[in-house]
């Protein structure tokens, strides 16, 4: 049997819109993530369990992981022999965590070990990119490959291998809390405007290019001081409840940045201690998440998508 685990990531990151994203890693040691087992069997057959299996829908045809795996079977691998092909639906649907990116990024590798296609990095990126675009209601790969990758990732078509890994100050933190109510990505990109004024336009690429630059000169406070998301924050705040309290509240807790993470609604901060990301988890506890929501204190996924 082959089991692949595909972690959680932040889309956006605050200062890329749709061109850079971030594995996260719980510092409790929780899995926060999809997983897949493939193991050989009589006919093809698909389970889907876990956590928030029943939010998806109960057709496994309407089940992204299934349709990787009809995909899989007729363009990639028309002779690999029948499998079961086991989702563990760990991740909530609709968070801003990425967790369709997670499953699609976790069936295809495991599909990719089991059959031993041995696709290519890029092969198996645009073949993630084309099922998130289908649910999305965009073509985006910033959740896909720092699911896949690990690490922070700034993304897209124009980039060389449709990735490159930026640093970050490992003393970092991160707080990720997921409110315990979903925001669907295509809606949630609906309310963007279409056209960016040239003013904006050049102010995102400036702040993009500097950020990356300044991560990579090992420039992180400078970094983290030009940290905000003047596209999509504005525009989506207004559908998360809580939003606006909290990033008034997190910083005098000691929140560097407070920002949405994808589509939302799940908020994220960067914090350079980890009393700082205690003080600011507590809050949101206390302030921002219902009973079905949770938070964590993570650091970087370096590892990215791998075999458990
Ligand atoms: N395995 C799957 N994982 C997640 N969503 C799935 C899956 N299979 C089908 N879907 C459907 O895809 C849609 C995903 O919606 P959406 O893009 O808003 O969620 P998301 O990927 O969880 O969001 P986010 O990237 O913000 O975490 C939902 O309608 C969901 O029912
Ligand atoms: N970059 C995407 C991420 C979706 O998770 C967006 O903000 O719509």
């Amino acid at each position: 049997m082959i089991e692949v685990y595909a972690p959680a990531s932040i889309g956006n990151f605050a200062v890329g819109f749709d061109a850079l994203g971030a594995a996260l890693a719980p510092i409790d040691g929780t899995l926060l993530g999809d997983v897949v087992a493939v193991s050989p069997a009589q006919n093809d057959e698909f389970i889907c369990s876990g956590e928030y299996a029943h939010k998806l829908p109960s057709d496994a045809s309407e089940n992204l992981a299934y349709q990787c795996l009809v995909h899989f079977r007729e363009h990639v691998a028309p002779t690999m022999p029948s499998v079961k092909l086991e989702l563990k639906k760990n991740l909530p649907i609709g968070s801003g965590l990425g967790s369709s990116a997670c499953s699609v990024v976790a069936t295809f590798a495991a599909l990719d070990k089991f059959a031993d296609t041995k696709l290519s990095q890029v092969q198996l990126i645009e073949l993630m990119a084309d099922f998130e675009a289908i649910v999305s209601g965009g073509r985006h790969y910033d959740n896909i490959t720092p699911c896949y990758l690990g690490g922070l990732q700034l993304t897209g078509d124009l980039i060389p291998n449709k990735s490159i890994a930026l640093p970050v100050d490992e003393s970092w933190y991160y707080v990720a809390a997921f409110p315990g109510f979903s925001l669907n990505t295509a809606k949630a990109r609906s309310v963007l405007p279409k056209e960016l004024t040239m003013h904006a336009s050049v102010e995102f690429a400036q702040r993009l290019s500097a950020f990356s630059t300044l991560l990579l000169t090992s420039r992180f406070d400078e970094a983290l001081s030009i940290m905000s998301d003047e596209i999509a924050e504005p525009y989506r705040a207004p559908l998360i409840a809580g939003f606006n309290e909290a990033k008034l509240a997190l910083p005098d807790l000691g929140a560097e940045i407070v920002s949405i993470s994808g589509a939302g609604p799940t908020l994220f901060t960067v914090c350079k201690t980890l009393a700082a990301a205690q003080q600011c988890a507590q809050w949101l506890e206390q302030n921002y998440i219902n009973e079905q929501g949770f938070c964590h204190i993570c650091k970087l996924d370096n590892a990215g998508t791998r075999q458990l």
